[in-house]
C-alpha cells in the first residue's frame, strides 16, 4: 500500500469565515500509524473525512500512491465505497436490530462476499478485538468498551488497507482506553495496515503513532516521530501542546533582573544565535540541587523557592519560584524539599529550547549547543 498525499489542499465550508484546513501539504507514510493531533477545532476531522471521501477538498489533491483520489483541478472524486479505507467514528453507530455477529458481517455482506467466507472473516475479526464470546448479544447489551471493540471488528472484517479513526477511544473510562490503546497497537502490527487517527490527547498520539501531524487553526505545524517531535518541537505552539506537564516558557523581553534576563544573558554568551522571543525547558530538563556546587559546568542555573510538592506515587512535580517566575520541574527522586526551602535549579543547554519572536524553533542554537556530527568526507575521484 503506497503513501497517501496531501497536496495543497484547502476546505471552506459553505457559509464558513474561514478555511477550516489551509494549504495542507501531509505525507501519510505506507504502514504507519500517523495521529492527527491539535486542539478543538483546528481542522483533523475535515482533514480525516477528506482522506475518506466524505468531503470533498475545495483547492487542491489527494492521492494514494499514483491513485488519485480528489483532485479539484482534474475535477477527479473518487466516492467513499471505492476507496477500500475502513472508517471508525467516536459514535460507533452500531446497528441496534444486528447481534454482534451480524454487525461485523455487515460490510462483508454489502460487499457480497459468500456466507460461508463472512463467518469465517468474522469470527477472525472479533477474535483479534477480543469480544468473541459476545458474538450473539445485541449491541444494547455490551459495554461502551465491547461496542468499541465490534466497531472495530467490522471495519477489520473487510481488511481495508487504510484504517481510518476518529477519537474512537473517547467514550472510555481511563483503564479501558488504556488497554484499547495497547490493542489497536497491536493491530497495527499485525494488520500492517496504514492507520490515520485523529486525537486531541497528546498523550494517546505519543504512546500510539509512528508520526505525529499537529495541526493549529487549519494549518499543519509539523509532522514527526512521536520522541522527535518531543525533543525538538518545530515551533513554540508544539512545545507547548505536546508533552505533560506542559513545558516551562519564558519569554525573554520581560524583566532584565527577573528569569527572562538571566536566561537571555546566558543564551546570548553561549553562541549568540540572536536574541531569542522566548525559551523553553521541559519540566524533567529542569533539575533540582541543594548549592551551585553541584551544578554542572556550562549549564544554565538559578535560584529557586521550592512552592508546592505534588507526589504522583512514581514521580515528583515540583512548583518552584524562580526568581520572579513560576516553574514546573518533575524528578523521579524524593527532591526531599518542602514549601519556602531555598534550592539551585539548573538545565543543560541541550535541553532549552529556543524560539523567535515569530514563534519558529531557532535552529542556530541547537546547532551551537549540540553540533550534528560531521559528515564523513567525500571520496576523491580518481
Ligand atoms: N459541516 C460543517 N459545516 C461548517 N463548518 C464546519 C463543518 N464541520 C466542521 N466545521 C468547522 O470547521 C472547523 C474544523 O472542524 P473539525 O471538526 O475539522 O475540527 P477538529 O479539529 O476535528 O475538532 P474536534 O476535535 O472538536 O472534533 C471548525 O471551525 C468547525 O466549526
Amino acid at each position: 500500500m503506497p503513501a497517501i498525499t496531501l497536496s495543497g489542499v484547502v476546505k471552506t465550508y459553505p457559509g464558513g469565515a474561514h478555511p477550516a484546513v489551509r494549504d495542507l501539504d501531509l505525507t501519510v507514510p505506507d504502514g504507519s500509524f500517523t495521529c492527527l493531533l491539535g486542539p478543538s477545532g483546528c481542522g483533523k476531522t475535515t482533514t480525516l473525512r477528506m482522506i475518506a471521501g466524505l468531503e470533498q477538498p475545495t483547492l487542491g489533491e489527494i492521492a494514494v500512491g499514483d491513485r488519485v483520489l480528489d483532485s479539484v483541478r482534474r475535477g477527479v472524486h473518487v466516492p467513499p465505497e471505492k476507496r477500500d479505507m475502513g472508517l471508525v467514528f467516536q459514535n460507533y453507530a452500531l446497528w441496534p436490530h444486528l447481534t454482534v455477529r451480524g454487525n461485523t458481517e455487515f460490510g462483508l455482506r454489502m460487499r457480497k462476499v459468500p456466507a460461508a467466507r463472512r463467518k469465517t472473516r468474522a469470527k477472525e475479526a472479533l477474535e483479534k478485538v477480543r469480544v468473541a464470546e459476545c458474538a450473539d448479544r445485541y449491541p444494547s447489551q455490551l459495554s461502551g468498551g465491547q461496542q468499541q471493540r465490534v466497531a472495530l471488528a467490522r471495519m477489520l472484517a473487510v481488511d481495508p488497507d487504510v484504517l481510518l479513526l476518529d477519537e474512537p477511544l473517547s467514550n472510555l473510562d481511563a483503564r479501558l482506553r488504556l488497554e484499547m490503546r495497547t490493542e489497536l497497537k497491536r493491530i497495527h502490527e499485525e494488520t500492517g495496515a496504514t492507520v490515520v487517527f485523529v486525537t486531541h490527547d497528546q498523550m494517546e498520539a505519543m504512546t500510539m503513532a509512528t508520526h505525529i501531524a499537529v495541526m493549529s487553526e487549519g494549518e499543519l505545524q509539523q509532522v514527526a516521530p512521536p520522541m522527535e517531535m518531543y525533543e525538538r518541537p518545530a515551533n513554540r505552539f508544539v512545545a507547548e501542546f505536546v508533552g505533560s506537564p506542559p513545558m516551562n516558557i519564558v519569554p525573554v523581553g520581560a524583566d532584565p533582573d527577573g528569569l527572562a534576563g538571566s536566561l537571555r544573558r546566558y543564551t546570548e554568551k553561549h553562541a549568540g544565535p540572536g536574541t531569542p522571543g522566548c525559551v523553553g525547558v521541559r519540566p524533567e530538563a529542569l533539575k533540582l540541587a541543594r548549592s551551585r556546587d553541584e551544578v554542572p559546568d556550562g549549564a544554565w542555573s538559578d535560584d529557586a523557592v521550592v512552592e508546592t510538592v505534588l507526589p504522583t506515587g512514581s514521580s515528583w512535580t515540583v512548583q518552584l519560584r524562580v526568581l520572579d517566575t513560576e516553574m514546573f520541574a518533575v524528578t523521579h527522586e524524593d527532591p526531599e524539599a518542602g514549601p519556602g526551602d531555598r534550592l539551585v535549579c539548573w538545565a543543560s543547554p541541550r535541553r532549552l529550547h529556543l524560539f523567535a519572536e515569530d514563534g519558529s524553533r531557532m535552529d542556530a542554537w541547537d546547532d551551537a549547543v549540540a553540533p550534528a556530527p560531521k559528515a564523513a568526507p567525500a571520496k576523491a575521484v580518481s
